[in-house]
């Protein structure tokens, strides 16, 4: 499949769903229309759960908080639903910003908590503010006009929320597939990867909120538009659950699944109102929602994945293009050979009592391989994670490149040119190898958002694209970059990430144990690698158990025990040094 298919296919839905309203009764048209104001939802959280792993109860609030908006705007003070528009996006992508900013930063469970515990609070409001109607709601709310072209019947207001819906499909998708997108999809590997690589986690996070919330507002300002009535009840947390189940239902991360999803919901609602009393006479609303849960209870069962990865599975694989040469992206000027690159001075990080780093100080000049050795638990990991910014020193100064990064965060000393690997490789195991690799490349991009949106990152992206598949080629995985990553093994899964490392074309590699779990052949081919970048001037600093791979390898060697520096030098001093064989090679050397 090319993507002039996908075009195609997609000019076809575009073309059905614009014949409907003359082919189908005004009921179906009303249900089609509450389907595509419910997908906006949806699309906003298959972006914020699927996509950036947050899990949201709380959208039927923003969508509540935009609808009340410009119901206040246009039905109870008399101005166009425009400038309600403008009302409900400003307050609900601002409350969105706020809430996110106090919000963001709880790890997990306690994030999801937070937007129940905030869903509840806004749904409550509405309900209990005098000049809000209260629980009587607010009536009489003007339809969306054109000049003097209203969109009364439910035909008319159809093409209005259809079209957004296309264009927010366009543009979700264009999004995702930017420098924004990656690092977006990048969040479920976690929080030390995403800073890794340059990128505050935070922001991005911040951001695919404040979008989820957009997106909530614009469902709530044509909802209330359309329905030209509102009142709290729609707007609770069980609508805020509803419109999470919408999300998973159609498969959770696929924006195309947002309204695959809303229609199913929204559709076996439907059917479970007309044909449950039939079943159960005298059947109450409370015993549909039981039957609707029971039927998601089966769903999470048996296809959790959700609607349209499933189906996706079975079309033809999307064929795609190898890079084509681009303009290089733009290079960080590189330190003089022999220049000193970094120097850590009396670091010392402690954890409670233990003294897990003590007074440790060291050089790396530029061009050296230097490798840090030590017997388990001598402190190694936690000296890499100071340099690397994922922890604080509490004593001591790390200086690189001249400046100070001691107290700097792990996305900006990573922008200062130092790039990492993990001792338990961090991929996302879903995205191509290509675009593992591009996210490298997003420090030295550039494109923001609107530009993301609009697809008018191509040439940028086209350079990073080349420059991914070069670094690909560089460390011999270039045959084929559209693979998914997770199925290397993985000896090559530690050679691809080191290749994400050079695509952010760092001063300083700093690899974790790149050789524990490899086997004797991959770990040939790892030396080997690593002599070939250092013969391109690369500076490299290696934390490693592999006494023998270090040995042959490296051009000098820090040895720590018990957290302190033992001893210094060139592998043959290392090997020879009695306070080393004792401490760390025993009989090995
Ligand atoms: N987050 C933490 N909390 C408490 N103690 C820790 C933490 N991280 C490391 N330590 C302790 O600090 C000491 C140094 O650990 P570190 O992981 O840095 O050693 P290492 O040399 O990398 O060991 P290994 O080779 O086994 O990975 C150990 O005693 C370890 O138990």
């Amino acid at each position: 499949m090319t993507r002039l298919h996908v075009q195609l296919a997609a000019m076809v839905a575009m073309l059905c769903l614009a014949a409907a309203p003359f082919l189908l009764p005004p009921f179906t048209i009303t249900l089609m229309n509450y389907i595509g104001v419910y997908s906006l939802v949806a699309i906003g959280l298959a972006l914020l759960t699927g996509v950036g792993g947050i899990v949201s109860f709380g959208q039927a609030a923003f969508v509540g908080i935009a609808a009340y908006a410009t119901a206040w705007v246009s039905a109870l003070n008399g101005h166009s639903p425009w400038v309600g528009l403008l009302l409900a996006l400003t307050l609900t992508c601002s409350i969105a910003t706020l809430l996110g900013l106090a919000t963001l930063r709880l790890q997990g469970h306690f994030l999801s908590l937070s937007t129940v515990a905030w869903g509840l609070a806004i749904g409550f409001l509405f309900g209990n503010v005098e000049g809000l109607g209260r629980f009587n709601g607010i009536a009489s709310i003007p339809p969306i006009s054109f000049g003097s072209y209203a969109l009364v019947s439910s035909a008319q207001v159809y093409f209005l929320i259809w079209g957004i819906v296309a264009a927010v499909l366009w543009i979700g998708y264009n999004l995702l597939d930017s420098r924004l997108g990656r690092a977006m999809r990048a969040l479920r590997g976690g929080n030390t990867l995403v800073e890794s690589l340059g990128i505050s986690a935070f922001r991005i996070k911040l951001l695919i909120f404040v979008i989820a919330a957009f997106l909530a507002a614009l469902s709530g300002w044509l909802y209330a538009h359309m329905s030209r009535f509102i009142s709290p009840g729609p707007f609770d947390a069980g609508m805020g659950i509803e419109y999470l189940m919408m999300s998973m239902v159609g498969g959770a991360g696929s924006l195309l699944g947002g309204v695959v999803g809303a229609a199913i919901v929204t559709l076996l609602k439907n059917s479970v109102q007309d044909y449950l009393p039939l079943i159960a006479k005298g059947a109450s609303g409370q015993l549909e929602i039981v039957a609707f849960s029971a039927l998601f209870i089966l769903f999470l069962q048996w296809a959790r994945q959700g609607i349209v990865p499933f189906v996706g599975r079975y079309l033809p694989k999307l064929r795609r293009d190898r890079p084509q040469p681009a303009p290089a992206l733009p290079r960080r000027a590189q330190p003089a050979p022999g220049e000193l690159l970094l120097k850590v001075d009396g670091a010392e990080r402690r954890f409670g009592g233990l003294v897990a780093v003590n007074n440790v100080s060291f050089d790396v000049r530029s061009g050296e391989i230097l490798a840090v050795i030590g017997p388990n638990g001598a402190g190694k990991s936690t000296m890499f994670n100071c340099l690397t910014g994922a922890l604080r020193v509490n004593k001591g100064d790390i200086v690189f490149a001249g400046r100070s990064i001691t107290r700097e965060a792990q996305s900006r000393i990573a922008k200062a040119g130092i790039a990492r690997t993990f001792q338990h490789v961090k991929l996302r195991p879903r995205m191509s190898l290509l675009e593992n690799v591009m996210l490298g490349t997003y420090a030295r991009t550039r494109t923001g958002l609107l530009a993301s949106a609009l697809r008018l990152n191509r040439r940028e992206e086209a350079s990073a694209q080349f420059e991914a598949l070069r670094q690909l080629e560089r460390v011999g995985l270039g045959d084929k970059p559209f693979d998914i990553a997770g199925n290397l093994p993985l000896g090559n899964q530690r050679i691809l990430e080191i290749a994400r490392a050079l695509a952010a074309d760092p001063a300083l590699l700093v690899l974790d144990e790149p050789a524990a779990g490899l086997r004797r052949q991959e770990k040939l081919r790892l030396a080997e690698l690593l002599r070939s970048l250092r013969n391109d001037h690369l500076t490299i600093l290696i934390v490693e158990h592999d006494m023998e791979f270090v040995m042959s390898l490296v051009d000098r060697i820090v040895v720590l025990d018990f957290g302190s520096k033992l001893c210094e030098g060139d592998p043959a001093a290392i090997r020879n040094d009695e306070r080393v064989q004792e401490a760390y090679l025993g009989g090995v050397a």
